[in-house]
């Protein structure tokens, strides 16, 4: 009896309750990259026509959206195999990446991140400066709400030359810090981040991320995938705590253990890229004891597409995790329990280039007996169901289905 959570990274499946106080009423992640691919607009060389995702819909995902909005997203009807399909919507304020996740470890946030403002400059100035004293930095660029990839083509040659790194925020609770992994280091730029992290503490700041990219102008830089996240912990112990002080075996895929600080994340195998990702979970699930937890993040669909508002790369994105789905079902046992989810929306048809509140979609696959999930308030229902299922202590939050 083993436990695992895939966290399609932004894969939402429609505006949540609140989206209105977010400016969001009308997004639908899925909805409209189906509706694009029906409508012939997501054709690339990568794929074509309409959204071809039959092993999430065999899962519930049309089923899961119809729930979640009245309607089925066209490609998305078809059989179902079991009806454990259903969708949540969000109980932390924020709709960033810690927050969904924090959520459906059992632990929803009760209390607002700090935000830097929509202005330039958007940073304090005192925390700059300390932050330059504490780092030996000339300066810093960008100090904006900005696209990180729209932000290293702007001022990535500059930085080449003078040093200074450049840091920039989003509608997130983030201080980002985008640097050469060559000219300015990739260590250093940790260091810098280890710095800043200390300094916005005090501000609430949810996450220090490091982005390092590479090439040498404008038109060639290329993030990396030594992206680093340092987050602050979780305020109250997630599944992956409880499953610890039980002693069980525990598996993270990708970034889960910087988002949550690695605490309680156990053997952390990472990979660049979803395809990697699959590649790691499947090693992970060999190798995970009786008892276990795997829990797994796949960024590309919200890094590379949805803040990108690629929709045809989103699309080719869903359809490349479709067609591995198989490999991971072959592999389980028969008393195991997987869920698929999401932590947030990034409608790629949206506007501008932030996240989108989103309900998230359920799907569920075990032998057990499960009672039906249907709508649920709060993505901490799916921590429950986890502890439930591995026998560990109840979460402090959360009903399980
Ligand atoms: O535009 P990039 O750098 O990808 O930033 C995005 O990634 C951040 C963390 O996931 C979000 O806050 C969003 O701003
Ligand atoms: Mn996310
Ligand atoms: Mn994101």
């Amino acid at each position: 009896m083993r436990a695992l959570i895939l966290v399609m990274d932004s894969v939402g499946i429609g505006a949540a309750p609140d989206a209105v106080n977010y400016g969001d009423e009308g997004a639908n992640t899925v909805g409209h990259v189906a509706d694009a691919c029906m409508a012939g607009h997501a054709d690339s060389p990568q794929r074509e026509g309409r959204l071809r995702v039959p092993n999430l819909v065999a899962l519930g995902l049309g089923e899961a959206c119809h729930l979640a909005t009245g309607r089925v997203p066209p490609g998305l009807d078809g059989r179902v195999q079991l009806a454990r399909y259903g969708c949540a919507s969000e109980i932390s304020w924020g709709k960033d990446t810690p927050s969904g996740h924090w959520e459906i470890a059992g632990v929803p946030v009760a209390f607002d991140w700090g935000y830097f403002p929509k202005i330039q400059p958007c940073f304090p100035r005192d925390l700059v400066e300390k932050l330059c004293e504490l780092a030996g930095l000339p300066g810093i660029l960008g100090n904006c709400h900005a696209s990180g990839t729209d932000i290293i083509s702007e001022f990535g040659e500059r930085h080449m030359r003078s040093g200074e790194p450049i840091c920039y925020t989003s509608a997130d609770s983030v201080f980002q810090i985008a640097a050469h992994e060559e000219t300015f280091g990739l260590e250093r730029l940790y260091e810098v981040c280890t710095i800043a992290r200390r300094l916005v503490d005090p501000l609430n700041i949810g996450r220090v991320i490091a982005r390092p990219f590479v090439g040498s102008n404008a038109h060639d830089f290329k993030r990396t995938s030594h992206r680093r996240d340092f987050s602050v912990p979780p305020p109250e112990r997630t599944i992956l705590d409880l499953a610890q002080l039980s002693g069980r075996d525990i598996v993270t895929i990708g970034k889960i253990d910087d988002i949550f600080a690695h605490r309680g994340t156990g053997r952390n195998l990472r990979g660049d890229g979803n395809a990697a990702l699959f590649d790691a979970t499947l090693d992970g699930l060999a190798s995970l004891a009786e008892g276990g937890l795997l829990f797994a993040n796949f960024i590309d669909f919200d890094t590379l597409y949805g803040h990108r508002r690629d929709v045809a790369g989103y699309a080719a994105a869903l359809e490349a995790f479709d067609v591995r789905l198989p490999e991971l079902l072959n592999r389980l046992r028969s008393d195991d329990l997987l869920i698929i989810t999401a932590d947030h929306g990034c409608d790629p048809t949206w506007s501008g280039t932030d996240h989108t509140r989103e309900q998230v979609p359920i799907l569920a696959q075990t032998a057990q007996s499960m009672s039906p999930i249907g709508r649920r308030a709060g993505f901490a229902d799916i921590g429950a169901t986890v502890a439930r299922h591995l026998d560990l202590p109840a979460p402090l939050h959360g009903a399980h289905f």
